[in-house]
């Protein structure tokens, strides 16, 4: 690939601060790889000086994995490459002390904080789950503007405000008591402390010579001050973005970022780069026509010398079945006419739950698929059973942990004994595993249950000193002990589904051997690291290698097709309600879903397909849906509609 001018300089722009703003398919993978390879054999920057942050795992794999060919192996793996999140965890495990954390804490999920609310709440009221989501949420937008809970009490609040701050401050103390970290967390507490703490800045500032940042438009405020803390004078970093493709705003990034890199680094070089290397020119037309509707923020005009290709394909369907199976048709004759293999088509929605229907109708044409969702991984349930055993061996005080697997598989410790457990543990300020060994835990259950709790306690005790010994034995020893395969057979019934369980968990087996191999500091704690990197889903590359290898459909979230390329794009449910999303619509941010379908289109290199349904089943309701306003956007020309004869109305011509 030969690169163009504007690629080139901004590869070589390597001393000062640099901002590169991007259009969509203009290159930025490719500039950041080359600019690492300028770095450090041009440059002769040290790789383990160099940090990368990308925005998820997959982006992190796919920049290692161009990079195998150019550097050394040496050199790829002293490079740091790696998400915001894993660069806070890295600096946690090294400075915990100083954080007045235990360096075995478990990382929480968001399902973990949901719990944690809900036990918080145990005593009083029964909750409902929007309530729970209004308080993690604020929990959480605080946490991502540095606030801690003695910075709320400072001041004044409203009595509504005073509520959150409460169930904040009550949220920290479960997770100080049980020693629990959330993902905000990771960001919050090393750069409170590499902003309080001048030495420990100082000391990091010396060990990162040069930040590369991805997917800029994405970063969060709290992301933002972590990163500002880390660079160096003279601030030799490169961020690259496209404001264009912010999807993020519910997760607390802001446009203003831009902003505040030429208010913080006034030495800012800004490159732009906006020739478009992906998609037909009409695709990129349709793109740009949708995003002109959004206000002008900064300006780039997107160009393509591609050929024109194909017309953009609208559908009209009566209902999500026969959008799902006008999708498939038109997917199969495509395939047999240009004769491309399935992983290069992509069926992109705007919700997770739309891709259900899809997959039913792929099912029953035997069309192989990948859901594409790291996140799916650890939503196993086998996954999450063997973590949680992992977990509770790490740290005695995961309750959460406790919980999970106190009765999985069955060991006769029912509801009532549970209950009766937390009971005690709260009465004794005990954690639940210590509590099974509760001296007069006969006042309160029988011989034989007793007996249990106390066999459970001795043997996660025994499984510490093994952990401590032969860590990479751990969990066969773990799923021997009881008999897991064997219960999840019966738990399954179907061979199939157990034959999937049993390769997840040889994944699991697999990455941690991988793990405990390559890790060289052998720390008390590395077992820990290991796993918290795990739940951070670092070094899921198997994961990915599969994914990327694999002749499958893909079939994914707007929101996770972000990076990524396909031949053949068809995004369904373009749906007033749907895209753009209906909360988004009450909240007024039709912006960013503009930009979510920006997004999605962009992904298409020659062909894009775009669907519509007359009407929805909702639980059970059969609901009349209206186009998407943003068809409205798209050049007329430009669109082959199909089914042109039902329409009725004068939308859209
Ligand atoms: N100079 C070039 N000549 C030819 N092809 C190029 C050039 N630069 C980039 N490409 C190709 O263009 C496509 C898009 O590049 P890349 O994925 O790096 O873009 P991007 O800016 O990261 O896109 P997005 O932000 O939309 O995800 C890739 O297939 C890449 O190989």
């Amino acid at each position: 690939m030969k690169l163009n001018l504007i690629q080139k300089q901004a590869i070589k722009h390597v001393i000062g601060p640099c901002l590169i703003l991007a259009g969509a398919g203009s290159g930025k993978t490719s500039v950041i790889i080359n600019k690492i390879i300028e770095l450090i054999k041009i440059c002769h920057y040290h790789p383990k000086t160099i940090i990368t942050v990308t925005f998820t795992n997959k982006a992190a794999y796919e920049i290692k994995n161009r990079l195998k060919k150019k550097l050394t192996s040496f050199e790829l793996n002293t490079l740091v490459i790696s998400t915001f999140h894993s660069l806070g965890m890295k600096i946690i495990y090294q400075e915990y002390h100083l954080l007045h954390i235990k360096k075995n804490f478990t990382l929480l999920n968001e399902s973990d904080q949901f719990k944690i609310l809900k036990e918080i709440f145990f005593f009083s009221i029964k909750p409902k789950k929007k309530i729970l989501k209004k308080i993690l949420f604020k929990i959480s937008y605080w946490k991502q503007k540095l606030l801690q809970v003695k910075d709320l009490k400072k001041k004044k609040y409203e009595k509504s405000e005073q509520i959150f701050i409460f169930y904040y401050s009550k949220y920290e103390k479960y997770l100080k008591l049980h020693n629990m970290l959330d993902f905000d967390d990771l960001i919050l507490l090393p750069t409170l402390l590499l902003k309080n703490n001048l030495t420990v800045q100082l000391k990091w500032r010396k060990k990162i010579q040069y930040i590369l940042i991805d997917e800029y438009q994405d970063t969060n405020i709290s992301q933002y001050e972590l990163m500002k803390t880390l660079i160096n004078v003279p601030s030799n970093f490169t961020i690259v973005g496209d404001n264009d493709q912010s999807i993020y705003s519910w997760r607390g990034a802001q446009q203003k970022i831009f902003f505040l890199l030429k208010k913080d680094f006034p030495a800012l070089k800004t490159i732009k780069m906006e020739q478009n290397y992906r998609s037909s020119q009409c695709i990129l037309k349709a793109a740009n026509s949708l995003i002109s509707n959004n206000p002008i923020f900064l300006k780039k005009k997107l160009f393509s010398n591609l050929k024109y290709g194909p017309q953009i394909y609208l559908f009209e369907a009566e209902s999500e079945f026969e959008e799902a199976k006008q999708i498939i048709n038109f997917i199969y004759t495509h395939k047999n006419t240009y004769n491309l293999k399935y992983f290069e088509y992509a069926i992109l929605y705007r919700n997770r739950y739309q891709s259900k229907v899809i997959e039913t109708e792929l099912i029953s044409h035997n069309i192989p698929y990948t859901l594409n969702n790291e996140q799916s991984f650890f939503e196993k349930l086998e996954i999450k059973d063997l973590l949680a055993y992992l977990r509770l061996v790490l740290n005695s005080s995961d309750d959460l942990a406790f919980l999970r697997i106190i009765n999985v598989p069955r060991r006769r410790v029912g509801i009532n004994t549970v209950l009766k457990l937390k009971e005690i543990s709260l009465k004794y300020n005990l954690n639940l595993l210590n509590t099974c060994i509760f001296k007069n835990l006969l006042l309160f259950f029988n011989y034989k249950t007793v007996l249990i709790l106390n066999n459970f306690f001795k043997w996660i005790f025994n499984l510490k000193k093994i952990l401590k010994k032969t860590p990479e034995k751990i969990l066969d020893i773990i799923i021997c002990d009881i008999n897991y395969l064997e219960w999840t057979k019966k738990r399954l019934k179907d061979l199939d589904l157990f034959k999937i369980a049993v390769n997840n968990i040889n994944f699991l087996k697999n990455w941690l051997l991988r793990n405990l191999l390559n890790t060289q500091n052998k720390s008390s704690s590395y077992f820990s690291d290991i796993i918290a990197r795990l739940v951070c889903g670092e070094n899921l590359d198997d994961l990915h290698q599969e994914s990327n290898k694999s002749n499958t459909l893909q079939l994914m979230t707007l929101h996770s097709s972000k990076g990524l390329e396909f031949s053949v794009v068809c995004i369904i449910g373009l749906e007033e309600g749907i895209l753009p999303h209906k909360k988004s619509i009450l909240l007024k941010n039709i912006v960013e879903e503009r930009r979510l379908l920006y997004v999605g289109m962009t992904r298409a290199k020659m062909q894009l397909f775009l669907s519509f349904c007359k009407k929805r089943y909702f639980f059970g309701e059969i609901l009349k849906m209206l186009p998407s306003r943003f068809l409205n956007e798209l050049p007329k020309n430009d669109i082959f509609w199909h089914k042109k004869k039902y329409i009725n109305s004068n939308f859209f011509f």
